[in-house]
């Protein structure tokens, strides 16, 4: 989507966006209502005050110069005070209410989105960030609690405001109120120029100018690492250095070209509503048949034009309000709409644990091809079979399927005959134990991280299982051993370190099937030649049964020994077999060995000539 077609799209889910936010309160949206209608007494009580002033300003010219006999005046006082206190006490009656409704409306948003994170497919996590989502169901619910709690029966005071302003416009003298309301229609015109047609076109274009910015922003900062390594300067940065100056120029434009005059213009009128109002009482004063009253009305026009330039500036934040509720509920709303593992009414239990792939077609969501076509192959029980295949064949799909991270589109993935989406998703997870490169260790000691995979698990077998998978350097090197933090501001482990920790969990959890990603590309010699073992072990199981085993294998050497190799290229089996099978046939595989026994007499040669 083009950064224009979303803007109006975010504009046209800014209608109804606070009805679609408030459906999040439940019956307490009732209690929202019942705020931002409070509010607008409130608003209205204020206007109390003006009208004390001028009884006050009646009651006085009428006795004038003996304001002694202005018997009421004391009385018009408390009454204001009254009203004035009233107004406050009805404002907070209602801020309470829409507190109440806010509170509730945020911890319903934040339930439902942590419920439905909870159900959605694994794979959705690894295309949204954890930090963006953690925004989003904590950003949004804190922003949407500020604009149902304060903004909306802000806004129903400010509805409220110009109403009760316009009626008294014309209650007390329509003349002198048409003086004051011809200053609201030019600073309203105003308004209108600057954000409605042209003005909102060129509104558009800033909005989308800033979302530019934001966006080359992030990959500029992103790419800081590359910058500094290769020397390069600021400049080689051109997208966001463009946009900052695209920015800069439309933001001057806007506020120098676009809106300087009509500003200047509104602001004046506004507060200078007396430019209309002296000449009009002028031009009326004459055919006054009762003067003191007409003094008594302009002196009320003269004070209460102070509240015009208030509601005019309510009125420009007003539209504010709802766009911010449109975008919060709307990225809300993509949250609960992330794709859920569906669970059968009456799951299937498996018989066995070989996983078949029959006939399986699987494009990412907004992919122009297929990233798996019409894959089909087996994982007898007990055997291990290794996806091998260029860097994009497909391989960690494959192996993401088993697990449900996503749903086949076309076809259907097996556990002991039983396609895994019939099957209990507990069930499954249960049955099957995966490590995969995105792995990373929870913010706790390293014994709780591999109890994550079965809690009831004693200390002893936590150890036991750090220590077949080869942790037992790991936990000498620290000073807690296993009962260091590790984590997000804990204690940092390598790579490879971090792999033989989640190959620790697995083995705890101790699976029937293991789907795993051999990748040790980031461990040094030493770090690999105890993945290796680790993998060996997790493979064999407590009982020292052999495991069902999926293995991506990046590196020819692990999978030599495997039951059988299957060949992905571009999403298709171009071929399977054994290893000796494979390099008799002469295809795709024994080319890719050939590089691979290449690269390693290369790497031997050149250790020799080193020596
Ligand atoms: N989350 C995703 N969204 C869209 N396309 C994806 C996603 N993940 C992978 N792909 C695409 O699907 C295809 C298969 O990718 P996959 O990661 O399964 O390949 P692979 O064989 O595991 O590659 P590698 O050996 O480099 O890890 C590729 O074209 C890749 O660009």
């Amino acid at each position: 989507m083009s950064d224009s077609q979303a803007t109006k799209a975010s504009d046209a889910r800014g209608k109804g966006a606070v009805s679609r936010l408030l459906a999040f309160a439940g019956p307490r949206k009732t209690l929202t209502y019942l705020g931002c209608a409070l509010s607008a007494v409130s608003m209205l009580v204020s206007f109390g005050p003006y009208v004390c002033i001028w009884l006050v300003a009646r009651d006085l010219i009428a006795v004038a110069p003996d304001w002694g006999a202005a018997t009421g005046i004391a009385a018009y006082g408390w009454w204001a005070f009254g009203l004035a206190a009233a107004s406050i006490l009805i404002y907070f009656a209602g801020l309470m209410c829409t507190h109440l409704a806010a509170f509730r409306c945020a911890s319903i948003m934040r339930k439902r989105t942590t419920d439905h994170l909870m159900h959605a497919s694994l794979g959705y996590f690894d295309t949204h960030a954890s930090g963006a989502l953690r925004r989003v169901v904590d950003g949004c619910a804190a922003e949407t609690e500020g604009l149902l709690a304060h903004k909306l029966p802000d806004t129903a005071g400010s509805i409220a405001m110009i109403v009760g302003m316009l009626v008294l416009f014309f209650v007390f003298d329509w003349r002198l109120g048409l003086a004051c309301l011809v200053a609201v229609i030019i600073s309203l015109g105003c308004m209108f120029y600057m954000m409605g047609g042209r003005g909102m076109d060129f509104m558009t274009r800033y909005m989308e100018s800033l979302v530019k910015m934001n966006k080359t922003g992030t990959e500029y900062v992103r790419g800081i690492p590359v910058v500094k390594v290769f020397q390069q300067t600021v400049y080689s940065f051109r997208a966001f250095h463009d946009a900052i100056e695209e920015f800069t120029r439309l933001a001057q434009d806007y506020a120098v070209k676009w809106c300087q005059t009509p500003q200047s213009l509104s602001l004046t009128i506004i507060n200078g509503v007396a430019i209309f109002l002296v000449p009009a009482a002028i031009l009326v004063a004459p055919g006054e048949g009762d003067f003191a009253r007409f003094l008594a009305n302009f002196a009320f026009y003269a004070i209460f034009s102070a509240v015009i330039p208030t509601a005019m500036t309510r009125v420009m934040f007003m539209s504010e309000a709802f766009q911010s509720a449109a975008d919060a509920v709307s990225r809300v709303e993509e949250v609960l709409a992330a794709p859920v593992i569906s669970a059968p009414a009456t799951p299937r239990a498996p018989a066995g644990n070989a996983i078949r792939f029959e006939d399986v077609t699987f494009t990412y969501e907004g992919a122009d091809a297929p990233a798996l076509d019409h894959v089909s192959f087996e994982v007898p029980a007990g055997a291990t079979v290794a996806l091998v295949g260029p860097s994009g064949g497909g391989k960690t799909t494959a192996a993401s399927l088993v697990p449900r991270f996503w749903d086949v589109d076309a076809g259907r993935v097996t556990l002991g005959g039983v396609d895994v989406r019939a099957m209990d998703p507990h069930d499954l997870m249960d049955r099957v134990a995966f490590v995969f490169q995105a792995n990373r260790p929870f913010r706790q000691t390293i014994l709780e991280n591999v109890r994550a995979a079965r809690p009831e698990a004693t200390r002893e077998e936590a150890l036991a299982a750090l220590e077949a998978a080869q942790c037992a350097d790991i936990l000498e090197k620290l000073p807690q051993g296993a009962d260091t933090l590790v984590g997000t501001g804990g204690t940092h482990l390598s790579g490879g370190e971090v792999q033989r920790l989640m190959i620790a969990r697995a083995i705890l959890k101790d699976a029937p099937v293991v789907v795993l990603d051999e990748a040790t590309a980031f461990a040094d010699p030493e770090n690999e030649v105890k993945i290796q073992a680790a993998f060996k072990r997790l493979a064999r199981g407590r009982d020292g049964e052999p495991r069902t085993v999926l293995m991506i294998a990046h590196r020819l050497s692990t999978v030599r020994n495997a039951d059988k190799i299957v060949v992905l290229d571009s999403g298709r089996v171009v071929e399977q077999g054994t290893h000796d099978e494979l390099l008799a046939a002469g295809g795709l595989y024994a080319r890719m060995w050939a590089d691979y026994e290449k690269s390693v007499s290369w790497r031997i040669t050149s250790a020799q000539e080193v020596e």
